[in-house]
């Protein structure tokens, strides 16, 4: 019942996950636990390793960020094994909302202790993600950071300064569990499985991991006002109390628009999505964690 693989993303967190990996393995290994650990050499190589490791592991331990949580646990869905975080990444907004420690030694030491969390494993358009997902500025700045050189959080910031003022709002048409919830026109559309971005940031401070639900965030339109009060509430868990913030919740979510195809994000990474956006709650896996839900 101890055995765990480490599946370590070396290029997360400007390399931070090598180290964090060793040391890892090394606290594992003197609580018994049987220990290996394998690197991925290219994006979408964690899913694969995780599919495979399921039948021989017991516990799959994520060493990244938002991204290599998402691609390991994707390949753990519709299997027994257990995921585990060492996070490392820029945001980790997953392990954030699960009470692991930002630190290597206990985030290992909260893994030997194996209090398990059910999590959702909720998907858009076919495609799993464990965090948040959406579509509007939050996605659009996943794109433009992608394209960037460096990562971090230094990086993040400035990609959001340069393109807060251009960034126009779009319309979508939103559908929620077989009813119409209207026409809204909004500047970021999140979806909630966890209930923050990363860093401390809560989008939809609500949200629940192994609830069954997503909860949807809607800002409309920015102005100088509400853009300082976002940014504030944000840190503060009560974004959902701002007057000019909607929130929603449901297990089936459809947003459609007259446009074909939409820029997104899946926990924090760029995707590109084709209209209608189709998202669905119904599998769950196991986490590690601290947190209750
Ligand atoms: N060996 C690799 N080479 C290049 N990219 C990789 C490799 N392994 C994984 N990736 C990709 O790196 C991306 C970023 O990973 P991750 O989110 O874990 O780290 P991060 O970017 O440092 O963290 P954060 O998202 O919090 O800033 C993932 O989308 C993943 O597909």
């Amino acid at each position: 019942m101890n055995k765990a693989v480490l599946i370590a993303n070396p290029v997360s967190g400007n390399g931070k996950a090598k180290k964090a990996a060793e040391v890892s393995a090394s606290i594992l290994k003197e609580k018994q636990f049987e220990v290996s650990i394998e690197y991925t050499e290219y994006a979408g190589h964690a899913t694969l390793l995780s599919k495979k490791f399921s039948n021989e592991f017991d516990i799959i331990i994520a060493v990244g960020g938002d991204g290599t949580v998402n691609e390991v646990a994707t390949g753990l869905v519709d299997s027994q094994s257990i995921l585990g975080i060492i996070p490392t990444g820029s945001g980790n907004g997953l392990a954030r909302h699960l009470k692991i420690p930002m630190n290597t030694v206990k985030a290992a030491e909260c893994i030997a202790q194996k209090k398990l969390i059910p999590l959702d494993a909720p998907t858009i358009n076919g495609k799993y993600f464990f965090c948040t997902a959406g579509v509007g500025f939050d996605a659009h700045i996943s794109h433009v950071f992608a394209k960037m050189d460096g990562r971090g959080l230094k990086n993040y910031i400035k990609a959001i300064l340069k393109e807060y003022g251009s960034y126009i709002s779009a319309h979508y048409q939103l559908h929620l569990d077989g009813k119409d919830a209207g026409k809204k026109q909004a500047f970021v559309m999140t979806v909630g499985n966890a209930a923050q971005y990363g860093n401390e940031a809560f989008i939809a401070p609500s949200a629940k991991v192994g609830d069954q639900q997503l909860e949807i965030t809607m800002l409309p339109a920015p102005n100088l006002l509400r853009g300082l009060s976002w940014g504030i509430r944000l840190f503060l868990k009560s974004i959902d109390k701002d007057a000019s913030v909607s929130t929603f919740s449901g297990k089936n979510i459809i947003i459609n628009s007259t446009e074909k195809s939409v820029n997104g994000h899946r926990d924090g990474e760029p995707d590109t999505w084709e209209y209608p956006l189709v998202f669905n709650v119904k599998e769950q896996i196991k986490v590690i964690g601290n947190s209750d839900n």
